[in-house]
């Protein structure tokens, strides 16, 4: 790990292998974002001790392939619906074009040139301190449908469970609607999306004895995945077992120019 540049005393930037990395320690809150696809992997309040997101164990952080935890941004499109999957913005440099510190937490916002280089594609607005927002705007030509991709750190897959959602569900793996018993238990490969709107998903961790509760403010979809024996790249065999993906997502009705997605995530011990 090479220190590229001290910020602020809050603030470093520092290259993990191939990504420069946003490091953020201050009184209240730790965390980390690479400038690769403003991707926020690490976020751990002063009043936790352990992080509120996973990172895979063998995450290579190398140029040009998405990292294999945090959260993920899919834009300007969510899986299959263009080409990469998941959209390109989870793989380009965004810039940090401003920051803010004050004793409560830090504001970082984090754009996406376009890619012919005129205006924007969009913005992400982080604000890190006792709670995590982050705010995707659109600020492209055309549509977009773009998800927040986040994978929780739990103690025990089999202990968890997630409230808050339907009891009916789109299975990307059987390609139907099913009923599924709420709350949601798993204890299988899942890929599935909940049409709801602005829902509120508490995600309960029985071995770690906290919840964390995500607000999906203005999206349509919540996607819940979790790839269990499915051989995933940049993942160990185990890494299923102490993640949870609850995405907050737009994906069937799509956003304009200026329009945003957020997910505000708090975290409490039982
Ligand atoms: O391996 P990727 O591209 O990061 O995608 C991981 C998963 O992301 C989920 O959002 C999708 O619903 C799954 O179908 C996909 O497998």
């Amino acid at each position: 790990m090479k220190k590229l540049q001290q910020i602020t005393p809050e603030l470093s930037l520092v290259e993990y292998n191939e990504i420069p990395v946003l490091e953020i320690d201050h009184p209240e809150v730790k965390a980390k974002v690479a400038l690769q696809g403003a991707h926020l992997f690490s976020w751990q309040p002063k009043h936790t001790d352990k992080d509120v997101f996973w990172l895979s164990e063998i995450e290579p952080f190398k140029l040009g392939s998405a990292i294999r935890g945090g959260v993920p941004i899919c834009y300007p499109w969510f899986g299959s619906l263009g080409e990469p999957f998941h959209g390109t913005a989870r793989i380009r440099m965004w810039e940090l074009n401003q920051y803010e510190i004050t004793k409560d937490k830090v504001f970082l916002r984090f754009d996406l040139k376009a890619e012919d280089g005129k205006g924007l594609d969009a913005q992400m607005a982080m604000e890190l301190g006792e709670t995590c927002t982050l705010t995707l705007t659109h600020q492209g030509a055309g549509q977009a449908n773009p998800a927040l991709h986040s994978y929780f750190n739990i103690a025990d897959i089999s202990q968890v469970e997630l409230h808050g959602l339907p009891t009916t569900v789109f299975n990307h793996l059987t390609h139907q609607q099913e009923s599924v018993s709420s709350p949601r238990l798993i204890s299988e490969n899942v890929d599935e999306m909940y049409s709801v709107e602005n829902a509120i998903t508490t995600i309960v961790d029985k071995g770690y004895q906290r919840q964390i509760e995500v607000q999906h403010i203005n999206s349509t979809e919540v996607v819940v995945w979790n790839p269990w024996h499915k051989p995933t790249s940049n993942m160990t065999d185990s890494g299923y077992k102490t993640m949870v993906c609850a995405e907050t997502a737009r994906i069937h009705s799509s956003l304009n120019k200026g329009q945003m997605i957020q997910a505000k995530i708090s975290v409490k011990s039982n």
